[in-house]
């Protein structure tokens, strides 16, 4: 059964006739994803990847049998949309299976705020602060259920990450800096994507947009939000987003719904930040770039404001000219065609029965 936050959705849905939807692609094995979906970076839900008896196990009950009473940290926040600027939610410490059953309920007897409290918990690991989360050592009773899908090296592999959200539950747009596997076991949840290309347009804030209400965007305030391009989709139970490292995410659960994510280094594993267990600290050479960039914003500080407009500009043309990427399709033809796959190419490499697009 749907919640009533869906009928919203149906609305705000025919408000965006020009968003782009993530192509679906059935019948994936690891070969085809490496070849034909991994080298494209776009995002894509590959629908009939084999989760485990998850798909079935996963019931309230069972979850709360068998994930036990292990503490969990968690979001609690008195309106389904969360928002990061205003902190409008709590940080509470719950017993898993307390917890499961909270988020599944829409009225609560117990809560913390008020009755209709929504919840969100993003698990972590065993020291919070140092270990990345992983499923298989917090909540081994679960683990035989949840079947990693193969399509990475092992030493990739960086965290696997247990995600259960109150229906309606809506986490701002971020993006992490790993390659994600979102795996949808229970419920429907609706994702909205936006290319790394379209940082310009999104007002951020560190690693999240301060547009919260992508729907009905204020456009007085954030009038380049326009400019972005919408990615949307849909997961279904059973569905997997591969969410490439960088684009921007907000989801948005249409039912109490349960999901793991898996997070995959793009990169070796030298360029990350040793101390990040969440995957989402910038890769230490961005990091140091822009610890050059303020220091640069220093020095043109000292100098009087034309000048220092004058020097500014020169420094964006030089940063354009030289670390820009050329637009994809002008890279496309540039380079032989093993190192880049263009959307043509990818298309006839499957058979047409196995792409599709959600409208
Ligand atoms: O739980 C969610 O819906 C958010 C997922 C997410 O941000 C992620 O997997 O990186
Ligand atoms: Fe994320």
């Amino acid at each position: 059964m749907l919640c009533a936050h869906n009928c919203d959705l149906i609305a705000v849905m025919m408000q965006h006739p020009e968003k782009v939807s993530v192509p679906v692609y059935t019948a994936v094995d690891r070969e085809i994803f490496l070849r034909a979906i991994y080298p494209r970076r776009s995002p894509a839900v590959l629908r009939g990847v084999s989760l485990g008896p998850c798909l079935d196990k996963w019931t309230v009950d069972y979850l709360r049998e068998k994930g036990g009473d292990r503490e969990v940290k968690v979001h609690v926040s008195p309106v389904p949309q969360m928002d990061f600027l205003r902190k409008n939610f709590l940080y509470r410490t719950l017993p898993f299976d307390v917890f499961v059953q909270r988020a599944a309920e829409t009225k609560h007897s117990d809560f913390f705020i008020s009755e209709e409290e929504s919840y969100y918990l993003r698990s972590l690991g065993d020291d919070p602060r140092r270990d990345p989360a992983d499923l298989r050592k917090q909540f081994p009773g679960l683990t035989e259920d949840f079947s990693i899908p193969e399509f990475f090296e092992p030493e990739q592999f960086f965290s696997c990450v247990f995600r259960i959200s109150s229906c309606g539950l809506q986490l701002w747009t971020h993006y992490d800096v790993m390659d994600n596997l979102l795996a949808q076991v229970s419920g429907r949840k609706r994702v909205v994507l936006y290319s790394p290309r379209d940082a310009e347009h999104l007002y951020l804030s560190g690693d999240k947009s301060e547009v919260l209400d992508i729907d009905s965007p204020d456009l007085k305030q954030y009038p380049k939000f326009a400019k972005a391009r919408r990615y949307e989709c849909v997961l279904e139970p059973g569905d997997l987003l591969f969410i490439p490292a960088l684009w921007f995410h907000n989801t948005l659960a249409l039912q109490f719904g349960i999901g793991v994510n898996v997070f995959w280094r793009h990169l070796k594993a030298e360029s990350y930040d040793k101390k990040d267990p969440y995957g989402n600290k910038d890769p230490v050479a961005a990091a140091r770039a822009m610890q050059v960039l303020e220091r640069a914003l220093h020095a043109l500080g000292e100098l009087p404001p034309d000048y220092r407009d004058f020097y500014a500009r020169r420094m964006v043309l030089r940063i354009q000219s030289c670390a820009y990427s050329p637009e994809p399709e002008v890279a496309a033809q540039g380079c032989s065609p093993t190192e880049t796959l263009t959307a043509s190419d990818t298309e006839t490499s499957l058979p047409s029965s196995q792409i599709s697009h959600q409208d």
